[in-house]
């Protein structure tokens, strides 16, 4: 899948611009970014879930997509039980089979609506990855997760993808976490503000600055900032954002500073 310069402007906000990335066969990407900063607008885009008003989304015809989203309303009176839950829609599925994928084998019977926030995620995650996606799409696939249970879901996911060898794009908040079950990160704030290998982003100035690492003494050579809204501020922003074309992972593509988008 390829996006080329997208953008989305919504009654006269610009929610995302110039957009321009690449994801390749059995890579796990993460969008990095604060609250607010466009994370699941993008997705929904890539997904072709809406329409952006600039810009064009590539998807090979006929790709499976597996898709978790953010969260799911469930109402606490709903009789429904993972296992229905798992079928609904998607003929066919074992049930048994797309537990144990997700270590959660046990909970076939299991009432959807008394499933903790760790087995509602682990079972959303087998739902998208039942249709055994060319493309796994995670936002957020650790929320409400405790932080010893989320190592444990993005172990899950590289080894989804390392079964079905689908790519996979997620969400996260946190990059330490993600940080062993990532080929790359972009960093998104309205805008793609940096990109690269996990370790790489993790030093970015952009990085740090967007994620409050105030232990990190760094001189800060980006042209441009963020205001409260994460709207970039500053007139003399001259990077070329056509360059937030993400290569592919096995070239060189540090986001150092002076490198980032
Ligand atoms: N349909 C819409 N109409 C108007 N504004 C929208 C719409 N969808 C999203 N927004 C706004 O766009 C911004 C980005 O929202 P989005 O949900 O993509 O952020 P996010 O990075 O996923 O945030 P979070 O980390 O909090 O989940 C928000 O300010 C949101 O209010």
């Amino acid at each position: 899948m390829r996006a080329h310069n997208l953008g989305l402007e919504i009654a006269g906000r610009q929610l995302l611009h110039d957009i321009s990335l690449a994801l390749e066969p059995a890579e796990i990407v993460t969008v990095i970014g604060p609250n607010g900063a466009g994370k699941t607008t993008l997705l929904r885009l890539l997904l072709g879930l809406s329409k952006p008003t600039s810009g064009t989304v590539e998807r090979i015809p006929g790709l499976r997509l597996g898709y978790m989203p953010q969260r799911l309303q469930i109402d606490a009176t709903m009789p429904m039980t993972v296992g229905r839950f798992l079928q609904l829609g998607i003929e066919g599925v074992p049930v048994e089979k797309a537990l144990a994928r997700v270590a959660a084998p046990h909970l076939a019977s299991a009432r959807l609506a008394d499933l903790s926030g760790g087995e509602m995620q682990r079972v959303l995650l087998a739902r998208a990855a039942a249709r055994r996606p060319q493309l796994l799409v995670l936002d957020e696939p650790t929320q409400g997760v405790d932080v010893g249970g989320q190592s444990e879901v993005y172990q899950l996911i590289a080894q989804l993808r390392d079964e079905l060898r689908c790519g996979v794009l997620l969400v996260s908040h946190d990059l330490h976490l993600v940080m062993a079950a990532t080929d790359r990160v972009l960093c998104l704030n309205q805008h793609i503000c940096c990109h690269g290998h996990p370790e790489q982003v993790s030093k970015d100035p952009v990085y740090l600055e967007m994620f409050g690492d105030k232990l990190a003494l760094y001189t800060h050579h980006h042209n441009h900032h963020h205001d409260l809204s994460g709207e970039v501020v500053d007139e003399h922003c001259t990077h070329d954002h056509a360059h937030a074309v993400t290569p592919p992972p096995s070239s060189s593509n540090t986001s150092g500073s002076g490198n980032h988008q």
